[in-house]
């Protein structure tokens, strides 16, 4: 019986997954039913619905403009009509809208459907940090993998190679996944660890953030060289001190350096953290001025581990990431940040 895919989110990268999703499904119709649903966060783009004209150009102009999306997916409002009938749910949406989503969506799924998420950030809840496989799996009761990578959306829907990383529970998992996602230029390596592959995608961007205050600053590629490779440091730290399944590898794979390269190099929050450091606007003003609806996720990923560290008195460990929150909220300005070592003392 083929494999039901229910693509849960549209944005920026949902949608430049659902292009990859939708080109594997058609062409391995035995594996996969080869229409896949997309869930679409309803709203109106002049006068029309944003479902309709995904439908009707196969194109999300506002999140993708000007990337064609395969015909056999289908952008659906309804979020029950998308998961109720999935063997394999793909979560795909800013992370701070996933636990509402979650609740709704409980009693409707198939108890042996299989969960993989693209979502970088973690919660922090009842004073621990729950990665977000971990959410999944303990609301929804079913097994949740992970895909991790160097993969600015913009750049993977214009089909340029790239590599990612699938973190899988069992290897069953694991090798449908890989035959879901693997392209000629989407490169998947499959590994068995969830929990450091989606604990590298959340970090990286609170690094990235940082890396640009730096850009910012016109500060050049040595000091931006010097804040990546501590962030690069912190994050495994952080990694390996929560989990004792984290294997070192991890972080040489594409979900963890290579994720932290290409988002200190071309990604939104880099973006968005220069121009923080130029403007001292607010994040909220920001979002809305250089994002279009998209939203920055290492600002509020800064705060939660910051809120993490401090409840376990373990901030001392990780300046850097303390430093990038302190920015973030004012305490501090844009330039303290290679004073990171004294600062917080
Ligand atoms: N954009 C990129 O280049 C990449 C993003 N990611 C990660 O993928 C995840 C999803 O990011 P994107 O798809 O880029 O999203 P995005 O940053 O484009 O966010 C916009 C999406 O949020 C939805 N949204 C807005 N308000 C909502 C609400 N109240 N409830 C539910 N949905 C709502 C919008 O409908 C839209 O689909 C994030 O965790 C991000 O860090 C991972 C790799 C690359
Ligand atoms: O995760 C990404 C690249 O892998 C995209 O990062 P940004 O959200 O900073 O654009």
């Amino acid at each position: 019986m083929s494999k039901k895919v229910a693509i849960i989110g549209s944005g920026n990268w949902g949608s430049a997954i659902a292009k990859i999703i939708g080109m594997n499904v058609a062409k391995n119709t035995t594996v996969f039913d080869q229409k896949a649903k997309m869930w679409v966060y309803e709203e109106m783009i002049d006068g029309q619905k944003l479902t309709e004209i995904i439908n009707t150009k196969h194109e999300n102009v506002k999140y993708l403009p000007g990337i064609k999306l395969p015909e056999n997916i289908v952008a659906v409002p309804e979020l029950d009509d998308v998961v109720s009938d999935a063997d394999l749910l793909v979560f795909v949406l800013p992370h701070q809208f996933l636990p509402r989503l979650l609740n709704g969506i409980k009693d409707k799924i198939k108890k042996d459907a299989v969960a993989i998420h693209l979502i970088k950030g973690v919660f922090f809840i009842d004073g621990e940090m729950v990665p977000i496989s971990s959410r999944i799996k303990d609301v929804l009761g079913i097994e949740c993998c992970t895909l991790m990578g160097a993969n600015v959306a913009n750049e993977v829907a214009r089909e340029e190679f790239c590599e990612t990383t699938i973190g899988y529970e069992t290897q069953e998992a694991g090798e449908v996944f890989f035959k879901l996602f693997n392209t000629k230029f989407f490169e998947v390596t499959i590994i068995q660890d969830v929990t450091g592959p989606e604990i590298c995608g959340a970090l990286k961007n609170i690094v990235a953030i940082g890396s640009g205050f730096c850009d910012g600053l016109g500060y050049g590629g040595n000091t931006k060289a010097a804040i990546m490779r501590i962030g690069l440091k912190e994050m495994r730290g952080f990694a390996m001190m929560y989990s004792k399944t984290v294997v070192e590898s991890t972080f040489l794979e594409s979900c963890g350096v290579g994720d932290l390269i290409t988002t200190c190099i071309g990604g939104r929050n880099r973006k968005c953290g220069a121009y923080f450091a130029k403007t001292g606007k607010a994040w909220e003003v920001i979002e809305k001025e250089l994002l279009n609806g998209q939203k920055i996720q290492g600002v509020p990923c800064a705060k939660e581990i910051y809120e993490i560290l401090s409840t376990k008195n373990l901030l001392a460990k990780f300046p850097l990431f303390h430093t990038i929150h302190r920015i973030c909220v004012g305490e501090l300005e844009p330039k303290e940040i290679i004073n990171y070592k004294s600062v917080n003392n």
